[in-house]
């Protein structure tokens, strides 16, 4: 009585065989039809299923595996595979033969071969597993990569050729995170539906710890600048800045056991009368920020803004209060120092200078894109669903680059020197190379766009159409800043 449903069964299962391959684009003739095993009791019993797969340059994007009593079962299904496509092999199934050939009692690698040799289609036997059926319905986890990724030199991936590559700051479509080690993703809008394996984020950590134990422990250095933020229009040359360090949380501090890896993000768009996300500039002293932040300014005075510092200063005949700076007293800005009111403050000829958090503020108020450069151990003190920041990292061509583009630059001397402006010297560039490099290792994952000031009418060009671009499109956000 078995028999009927059987056939029946195994006929709608070619069928939408053929459905699926004709409309993927795979052959759509299909080879005749195996003979039917209407007498096979046993397989009777056990509701084997048949299924034949045209083979075409795709992979089928599906991993086999012993199981624990055994036999060989179907490990992993790859999301929008052909296998996934098809809708007739799961995760769980156990397969019985493949083109005939008896396969039970063979290892894994004994099978690949087998499959190989087919030509035209794939015959497979299977024993539907019991696990339930999962619908495939996209799931919505979107993650921004936090390292770069190739599964060709990643010795532990099961399949490299089911991989997906990704370099960091790619946005993910999280499609599975069924096996705690290997999660599959797609890149975020790419047509070719087929889904990628990724390392999970417990295996890239664990990964990431077992390697550099003392990177961790003792994290590369970035040079502290030894001047005031240029944002105090100072060189920073020959002064201490200061942060509001202070105000950390022992997780978030520089020691902290923090291994970046994925990042869960969101589409965010702003409304229209929400601020603009905050644009920090980050990079090694003299590489350029002053010079693409001032560029900026003058390109659109209406639409961008800087915040106006704080100084204990005495305002000179020239100057108005509240625009060049704000005037105080040192009693007020020691009490706003130890009220955490500065991004970062220092001190330059017994006067304090600083930036205040209210005076960034002031600056989003206004309808303004606000520009601020600032020390990158600062990013995270702003990095909250207030200022949403959008961080930008200025970096310095290579050497040869440099001394050709900077012949003519002039920076600020420091103090012992004679005269107050000189040009940079190769000692000035290797530092600049070589601070960029220990920001980008212990900060990269933090910026989100990279800008390699060479020519500097074309680095300005692109961090204008990227500032331009970000107003325009979807932002992918922190998943932490959308909640709160
Ligand atoms: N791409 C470039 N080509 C040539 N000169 C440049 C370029 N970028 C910047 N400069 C020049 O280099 C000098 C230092 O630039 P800038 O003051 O902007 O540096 P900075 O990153 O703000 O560093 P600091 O905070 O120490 O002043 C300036 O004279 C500037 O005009």
């Amino acid at each position: 009585p078995c028999s009927k449903p059987l056939v029946s069964l195994l006929f709608q299962n070619l069928l939408s065989v053929h459905d699926t391959v004709a409309k993927k684009d795979y052959d759509p003739k299909l080879p005749p039809l195996p003979p039917l095993p209407a007498d096979d009791e046993e397989d009777k019993e056990d509701s084997v299923r048949i299924i034949r797969l045209v083979k075409s340059k795709e992979p089928l994007g599906a991993t086999i595996k012993k199981d624990g009593i055994g036999g060989i079962v179907v490990a992993r299904i790859m999301r929008g595979g052909a296998a996934d496509r098809s809708g007739l092999i799961h995760e769980g199934d156990k397969l019985r033969e493949v083109n005939g050939v008896p396969v039970e009692d063979k290892r894994p690698e004994e099978i690949v071969p087998i499959l190989a040799k087919s030509d035209g289609a794939v015959t497979f036997k299977v024993i539907p597993g019991t696990k339930e059926e999962l619908e495939a319905e996209d799931t919505k986890i979107f993650v921004r990569t936090l390292f770069d990724y190739n599964p060709k030199e990643d010795p532990a991936i099961p399949c490299k050729d089911a991989g997906l590559e990704f370099r960091r700051g790619d946005v993910l479509q999280i499609v599975s995170q069924e096996d705690d080690t290997w999660w599959q993703a797609r890149r975020h809008e790419d047509p070719n539906l087929r889904a990628g394996l990724i390392p999970s984020k417990q295996l890239q950590e664990r990964r990431v710890a077992l390697q550099r134990p003392e990177a961790l422990f003792h994290p590369a250095r970035v040079p502290k600048p030894t001047g005031l933020r240029r944002s105090f229009r100072l060189s920073r040359k020959d002064h201490k800045i200061h942060d509001t360090q202070a105000r950390w949380t022992k997780s978030e501090g520089p020691r902290a056991r923090n291994i970046p890896s994925y990042q869960e993000v969101v589409p965010y768009n702003r409304k229209p009368r929400e601020s603009y996300r905050l644009v920090l500039l980050v990079g090694p002293s003299g590489v350029g920020v002053s010079e693409l932040k001032r560029k900026l300014l003058l390109s659109d005075p209406e639409h961008f803004g800087v915040p106006v510092p704080h100084t204990t200063r005495e305002c000179r005949r020239y100057e108005r209060k509240g625009v060049e700076y704000h005037f105080v007293s040192r009693h007020a800005f020691e009490k706003d120092i130890l009220n955490h009111k500065f991004i970062e403050y220092g001190e330059h000829g017994g006067n304090y200078y600083g930036t205040s958090i209210d005076s960034v503020r002031r600056v989003l108020a206004e309808s303004k894109v606000c520009l601020q450069d600032v020390e990158p151990h600062v990013i995270k003190i702003l990095y909250t669903t207030e200022f949403k920041p959008y961080v930008v990292f200025v970096k310095p061509p290579a050497m040869q680059q440099l001394r050709l583009s900077r012949r003519r630059a002039k920076i600020l001397s420091s103090r012992n020197e004679p005269t107050p402006m000189r040009t940079f010297s190769d000692a000035d560039f290797e530092d600049m190379i070589k601070t960029a490099q220990a920001m980008e290792n212990k900060y990269g994952y933090l910026f989100e766009k990279i800008i390699i000031n060479d020519d500097l009418a074309l680095a300005f060009t692109e961090i204008r159409a990227e500032l331009a671009r970000l107003e325009k499109e979807t932002n992918w956000i922190p998943k932490t800043w959308a909640q709160a």
